[in-house]
């Protein structure tokens, strides 16, 4: 895929691995709108992106993926039809935003914005995306995690949301309206990277703190633009779909076959 002169939506793009996205993008042509239920953040971020690519380039958008209704405010129905009302279109999509936590209440909040945040956002770049739906085609990147495909006691329901993206994005990439539409769907599998989201964790998001931040301590940490490079990998490369990109500080870029053996 041409990136310059594309559209893409990013949603989480206030900091972290969603404003990589949003720059790498940006810096490979695109025009770029991001959302995040952090307004001030996103704002901050907004100015420094529109000084540098120009505010015909970039906008922001608060927005919280796990607000399914407009009545609550901005939603991520709300945020594809400004973005296609603002630039015209809609030819990328990526699912982000992200949160950890596993004890009640919060779990809950994790799974809202983790897996439905991400449903919804799947199904409505199909909806834009797809030629079957008026749609020019594209790509849509939903964010995992390389914990998907481990097991992780100090993580069990942060990690399932992501094993919920890693399966939604794979049976997507096969479904009609994606493969008839001319819509890829690929999911990306980080490691650690340096974010907030791992800098935060905390007696309030993990079982055991101390094994956690242990864990973290003994898995060298990529930067985001790390991140970003595998990202950007899976948006222009047109013979990826239904791929699985693990990418790690050691071992770099690595595309995962999922086969189930049976005993
Ligand atoms: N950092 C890592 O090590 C790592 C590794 C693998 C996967 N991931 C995933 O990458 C994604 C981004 O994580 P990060 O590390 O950049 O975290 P981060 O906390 O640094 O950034 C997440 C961004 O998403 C925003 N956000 C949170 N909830 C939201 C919601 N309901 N609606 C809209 N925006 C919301 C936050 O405000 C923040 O700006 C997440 O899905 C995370 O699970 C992170
Ligand atoms: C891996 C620790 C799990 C803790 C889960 C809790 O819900 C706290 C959530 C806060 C931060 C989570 C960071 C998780 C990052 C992962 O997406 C990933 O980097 C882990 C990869 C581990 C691996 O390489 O196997």
């Amino acid at each position: 895929m041409q990136v310059e002169g594309k559209v893409a939506l990013v949603t989480g793009g206030a900091e972290g691995l969603g404003r990589a996205f949003t720059e790498a993008l940006l810096e490979a042509g695109a025009k770029v709108c991001f959302c995040d239920v952090n307004t001030e953040q996103g704002e901050s971020t907004y100015t420094v992106l529109k000084s540098k690519y120009g505010s015909d380039r970039v906008i922001f958008q608060k927005c919280d993926v796990s607000n399914q209704t407009e009545m609550e405010g901005k939603s991520l129905n709300y945020l594809f039809r400004c973005t296609k009302e603002t630039f015209g279109n809609i030819d990328i999509v990526c699912n982000n935003a992200g949160i950890g936590g596993e004890k009640p209440p919060l779990w809950g909040k994790v799974v809202d914005v983790n897996v439905k945040g991400c449903i919804c956002g799947t199904l409505l770049a199909l909806d834009y995306l797809s030629t079957e739906k008026g749609g020019s085609g594209g790509v849509i990147v939903n964010i995992s995690s390389a914990g998907a495909l481990n097991i992780n006691p100090y993580g069990p329901v942060y990690l399932a949301t992501k094993s919920a993206i890693l399966s939604l994005s794979r049976s997507f990439a096969q479904n009609p309206l994606a493969c008839s539409g001319g819509v890829r769907v690929n999911v990306l599998c980080p490691s650690f990277a340096e974010t907030s989201l791992v800098r935060n964790i905390s007696e309030q998001n993990t079982y055991d703190v101390n094994v956690a931040r242990k864990f973290v301590e003994h898995t060298p940490s990529m930067s985001p633009k790390d991140v970003a490079e595998a990202f950007m990998e899976l948006v222009v490369d047109e013979s990826k779909n239904g791929a699985v990109l693990k990418c790690s500080k050691e071992k770099g870029k690595q595309y995962c076959t999922i086969n189930v053996t049976y005993s």
